[in-house]
């Protein structure tokens, strides 16, 4: 007898793979020809092996750490540049990407003529990599656009494309247990990792962000920094007016753990212009567009302050963006704040 979340995906076994999910997706599509399928299925092998690499994290400084050599004589790497060899070398041997942008790369790898595909991938290979050290939830971002034009070489429209141009976006959380959010642009599903088997499984079908929330999230040391918007609608969070209840505050200060909590919590998480950073610190390409798709695709929203995330052109690969994303009316609620006292 299947389960209920099988059924309810036509697929006759209790536990759904990630890579069962997306081959069954790309049924839908009589064209296709499998490199999608192929490209999250590479992308969830990199996963695997950082997850698998975090999980010994602390033990790289036993045996000694980037730049050193260990007990063997062999160079031990960092987590964030292992990280993001990982993603580069699987990206790039799927054969279905021509460019990738990291957080980790000045420039754009091209990838070599005779292994290009059709998709351009944007990746934060390592994100919070301030809790590294100290054993706090870390994570991995993604985005996947298509080449614009699929027989032309590689240009700034291929990888300069706004958000709302994603085919596909997610990311993969290492917490107490490792789990991938995806989306390609119909709902947003969560495949948690199971380490016996190493397959990622389907634990959270068609994920919704409720619409109201109880928690904001931000830094709040930069307090003195924001604007009188944001300054207004966290104190109001704190002191609400009478009648209203007070927000609780959580702050991982990891974007994929702060996010994926406000996903299936509700609430809001808010990294805004400073005086001295008025892009604020979040990349748009590959930390607040993914993001941004993902939460729109669960039913939330995610704004700048002055428009969608999503519609923003980008001009630069590592440019940055203020973000406010989550619960649809918290979103809403902080937009007024923003409206009355900013404007
Ligand atoms: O320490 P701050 O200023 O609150 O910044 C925290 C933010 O910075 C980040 O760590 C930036 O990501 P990286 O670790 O990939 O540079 C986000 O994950 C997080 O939301
Ligand atoms: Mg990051
Ligand atoms: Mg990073």
């Amino acid at each position: 007898m299947a389960s209920k979340q099988s059924q309810s995906f036509g697929i006759e076994t209790d536990a759904i793979t990630l890579q069962r999910f997306v081959l069954h997706e790309q049924r839908k599509f009589p064209s296709a020809t499998g490199d999608m399928t192929n490209l999250l299925v590479s992308l969830c092998t990199a996963f695997k092996a950082i997850s698998s690499s975090v999980r010994k994290a602390g033990l790289a400084q036993l045996y000694g750490i980037a730049g050193q050599t260990n007990i063997q004589g062999e160079e031990v790497k960092k987590l964030d540049v292992l990280s993001n060899e990982l993603m580069i070398n699987m990206l790039q041997s799927s054969f279905t990407t021509c460019a990738l942008v990291s957080e980790e790369n000045d420039e754009i790898i091209e990838v070599e003529a005779g292994r290009q595909g059709k998709y351009v991938v944007t990746f934060d290979p390592l994100d919070g990599s301030s809790n590294i050290d100290c054993l706090v939830s870390i994570g991995t971002i993604f985005g996947i656009y298509k080449k614009v034009n699929p027989d032309g070489v590689v240009d700034q429209k291929d990888y300069l494309q706004p958000g709302r141009k994603l085919v596909a976006a997610g990311y993969c959380l290492y917490g107490s247990a490792c789990m991938v959010v995806l989306s390609t642009g119909h709902g947003v599903n969560g495949f948690q990792l199971d380490p016996s088997i190493g397959e990622f499984i389907l634990t959270n079908p068609n994920m919704e962000c409720p619409k109201k929330g109880k928690i904001y999230s931000l830094n709040e040391g930069y307090a003195k920094k924001w604007s009188k918007g944001v300054s207004e609608y966290v104190r109001t969070r704190k002191f609400p007016e009478e009648g209203k209840s007070a927000m609780g505050q959580r702050y991982v200060g990891s974007m994929v753990a702060d996010v994926h909590r406000t996903i299936l919590n509700g609430g809001i998480f808010l990294y805004p212009a400073t005086t001295d950073a008025p892009n604020g610190k979040l990349r748009l390409l590959y930390e607040c567009n993914p993001m941004a798709f993902i939460i729109e695709q669960a039913g939330g929203a995610a704004t700048t302050g002055k428009g969608s995330v999503l519609d923003i052109e980008p001009h630069d690969i590592h440019q940055r963006s203020p973000i406010f994303l989550g619960s649809k009316d918290d979103v809403a609620e902080l937009l007024e704040y923003i409206q009355k006292y900013d404007n």
